[in-house]
């Protein structure tokens, strides 16, 4: 528990951190895995390179210290943070390591100005944090192995299904090896696949959304075989290892689903909005609409470069003429010179409020969003414009989330429970 004084000193330390988070976090993953080259399976070295996972700390980090004395507001942070977390193996003994880490690299970037007073304060806020995260994360890991078919940790899966989607898209059906039944998922969620390529020093873990329903025996994802950017950035390692080597048959080490991105319970209108490999999530939202809420009125909005690279293309429009309460809209940038309009998309261009408008649901919709940064910061004005809550948009970020934020009093009520009931 913090002091009062503990509690006021770290508040009055945000706009240092603000200045120097990025810093830190950077300082941090250095010596971290200096120490525990171990870790580093935990974590995409893209994400390492780019300092995208580094800004993912910073940011989390100012969130919690700047909510430290209204922590229930924090609800939505730590349930994201949780399910990756459980997805990745994250265990109660890395967050010492993690916290000595953490103190060191705020000790060395903030030199003289990190008192032994303010190192003790900030010690205190990570120890009640990490009690938090370990308290949830251990409740989730727990419910997870105890259900029925649920297990712990990474279990071997045989590939018994691998389909092309479309030029850059790949799917995977997964067959638990033990023959066991499955247990269900929500609509939305992701799958952890440990990997190991050879000639890599470590297994790599990676997340990919999960594309067909719940049916107890296997699991589907779908895959974007990412390109590298450059030699230093090796983008795309696990994807292309798993469009070019993973066949019928292999086996690969699979964790339960995870992930936030599911269906609210309501009846409300849904737009469902993707832009290139965003669709994954939203193919399973979308056949679980017309399975289980065939009265729940859907528009399917996708944007794609072109044909070639559309997935879920005949999915979609088969889904679409089976039931009258999905419509859909395509866009395409880059249009194929065999692309056909009408046919294979509806506009030639980005979304765009007077085009999406005519087909936008009547009644309070719920918006659920997922693509490129290009993409989603495209949308998100977009629901601006339109003037939809915050309540009421739901999205998803491949990879560390930039969306910690977001977080705040008016994206967090129903999620503050959660963090209530771990009794923090
Ligand atoms: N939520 C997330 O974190 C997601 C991240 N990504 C990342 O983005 C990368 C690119 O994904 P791809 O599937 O190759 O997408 P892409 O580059 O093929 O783009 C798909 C479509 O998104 C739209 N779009 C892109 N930039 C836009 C902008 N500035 N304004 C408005 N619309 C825009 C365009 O209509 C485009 O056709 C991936 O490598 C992936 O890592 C992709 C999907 C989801």
């Amino acid at each position: 528990m913090l002091t009062d004084r503990q509690l006021e000193i770290v508040k009055a330390t945000v706009p240092a951190l603000q200045a120097h988070g990025a810093a830190i976090t950077r300082v941090f993953y250095t010596s971290l895995f200096e120490a525990h080259p171990e870790l580093l399976n935990i974590f995409n070295p893209v994400n390492q390179a780019s300092g995208r996972q580094a800004d993912t700390l910073a940011v989390s980090i100012l969130a919690y210290a700047a909510h430290i004395d209204r922590l229930e507001q924090l609800g939505g942070m730590v349930g994201q943070i949780a399910h990756k977390h459980v997805s990745l193996e994250v265990l109660p003994e890395h967050y010492p390591i993690v916290g000595q880490h953490l103190l060191s690299a705020i000790a060395a970037v903030l030199g003289d100005a990190a008192t032994p007073e303010i190192l003790e304060a900030w010690g205190a806020a990570y120890g009640q944090l990490a009690d938090i995260m370990i308290g949830v994360e251990g409740s989730m890991k727990r419910a997870g192995a105890e259900q029925p078919g649920g297990w712990a940790g990474f279990k071997p899966f045989v590939v018994t299904g691998k389909t092309t989607e479309s030029q850059v898209i790949t799917s995977f059906e997964l067959t638990p090896q033990d023959g066991q039944p499955l247990p269900p998922f929500q609509p939305g969620q992701y799958l952890s696949l440990q990997v190991q390529v050879p000639g890599r020093p470590t297994r790599q873990i990676r997340q990919y959304s999960l594309t067909a329903l719940p049916n107890g025996q296997t699991y589907r994802i779908s895959v974007k075989r990412e390109r590298a950017a450059s030699a230093e950035l090796p983008h795309g390692l696990i994807s292309t290892h798993l469009h070019e080597e993973l066949n019928m048959g292999d086996q690969v080490l699979v964790h339960l689903p995870a992930g936030e991105f599911v269906l609210q319970d309501s009846n409300r209108p849904v737009v469902l909005l993707s832009g290139g490999v965003g669709i994954t999530p939203m193919i399973s939202l979308l056949d679980h609409l017309v399975a289980k809420n065939p009265t729940r009125p859907v528009l399917f909005v996708h944007a794609a470069l072109n044909r070639e690279v559309h997935a879920f293309h005949d999915h979609v429009n088969a889904v679409t003429a089976a039931h009258s309460q999905v419509q859909k809209q395509i866009y395409y940038t880059e249009v194929g010179i065999h692309d056909q309009l009408g046919v294979d998309y509806d506009i030639a261009g980005l979304i765009r409020r007077n085009t999406i408008s005519p087909l936008l649901p009547e009644g309070d919709a719920e918006y659920y969003y997922c693509g490129p940064a290009g993409f989603t910061h495209a949308v998100e004005s977009l629901l601006d414009d339109l003037k939809v809550p915050t309540d009421r948009r739901f999205t998803e970020t491949f990879g560390p989330s930039r969306t910690f934020t977001l977080l705040a009093a008016d994206r967090a009520p129903a999620q503050a429970h959660e963090l209530a009931a771990t009794g923090r």
